[in-house]
């Protein structure tokens, strides 16, 4: 093989050896007081740095969302800096939820900002939006189709307000939603054993049998835990798809905190929970 070992394949063996389960490092204001921390940027640390710590050496995905780190300005950004390296030295995949997207120009420094590899963010993949056109991705496909990392696309998001956008009907009869799903097989085609292009479709959104789910990539799927999806109502979301499911929890596994054991216990409890749902297909 030539170049770098791209995203599709090294999610497939992490999903396969620790389970197919992404947890957020989501740290709210709410989780830092729960967790006896102030909020501010030595809570930040500390909060990142006990997740990092008690589940990167053991589950797939960890996903931090970038909103909860630029809170606090350039200090925490490097924060999150540190968050991203040190999770990806202890094994984890590192997905950046920074749901980026601008014109073309403006999305390759999007691009060079989290998926060259001499950035200081530099993670496996990172979630964008494709609600400037799909099209307007293409210089974070292609730097990611170069230095083997990955992008989640917003398709079917798992919030409510997310459908007046992603159902509607666009002049050919397919919704946009439908589209953007359409854009990834074309990017995923003949790629094995998976695709690096994935979708982001909630777990929260019930019958999806109207849509063709299987476009070659992976399907990161939040809604799991605090939105009230659960591992049980992957195989109905998704059907077929749900082997490449990588389901995201952040506050259902946060919550357990501060103490690392019952926050390592509730990741491994949410990873053989998607374990037996994927399974029952
Ligand atoms: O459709 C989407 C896309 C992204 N998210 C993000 O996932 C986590 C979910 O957190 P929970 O605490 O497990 O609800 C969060 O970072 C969201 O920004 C999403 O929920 N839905």
């Amino acid at each position: 093989m030539t170049g770098p070992e791209p995203f599709g394949a090294r999610l497939r063996r992490a999903m396969d050896e620790r389970g197919p389960l992404c947890v957020g490092i989501d740290p709210h204001a709410s989780l830092l007081a729960e967790w006896g921390l102030s909020d501010d940027v030595t809570g930040l640390e500390r909060f990142s740095r006990t997740v990092v710590e008690a589940v990167a050496d053991r589950v797939a995905v960890l996903k931090p969302q970038s909103a909860f780190f630029e809170r606090f300005g350039s200090r925490g950004v490097a924060v999150l800096e540190t968050t991203v390296r040190e999770a990806r030295e202890a094994g984890a995949l590192v997905v950046m939820d920074a749901k980026r997207g601008d014109i073309g120009s403006t999305m390759a420094a999007y691009a060079e900002s989290f998926l060259h590899r001499d950035a200081p963010l530099f993670s496996d993949a990172l979630t964008v939006s494709p609600y400037l056109g799909y099209g307007s991705l293409s210089p974070a496909v292609a730097l990611a189709r170069e230095t083997g990392t990955g992008l989640f696309v917003l398709a079917l998001t798992s919030n409510p307000e997310g459908g007046e956008v992603q159902h509607a009907i666009r002049a050919d009869g397919r919704t946009v939603g439908a589209t953007v799903l359409g854009h990834l097989a074309v990017e995923n085609a003949g790629e094995e054993p998976l695709g690096s292009f994935g979708a982001v479709v909630g777990a929260t959104l019930g019958d999806l049998s109207s849509y063709d789910l299987d476009m070659g990539g992976p399907i990161l799927a939040p809604g799991i835990g605090a939105q009230g999806a659960t591992a049980a109502d992957l195989p109905a979301v998704f059907g077929g798809a749900v082997r490449n499911v990588v389901p995201n929890v952040s506050r259902g596994v946060l919550r357990h905190g501060p103490d690392a054991v019952a926050l390592r216990d509730a990741a491994e409890r949410f990873a053989e929970e998607v374990r037996a749902a994927v399974a029952s297909v």
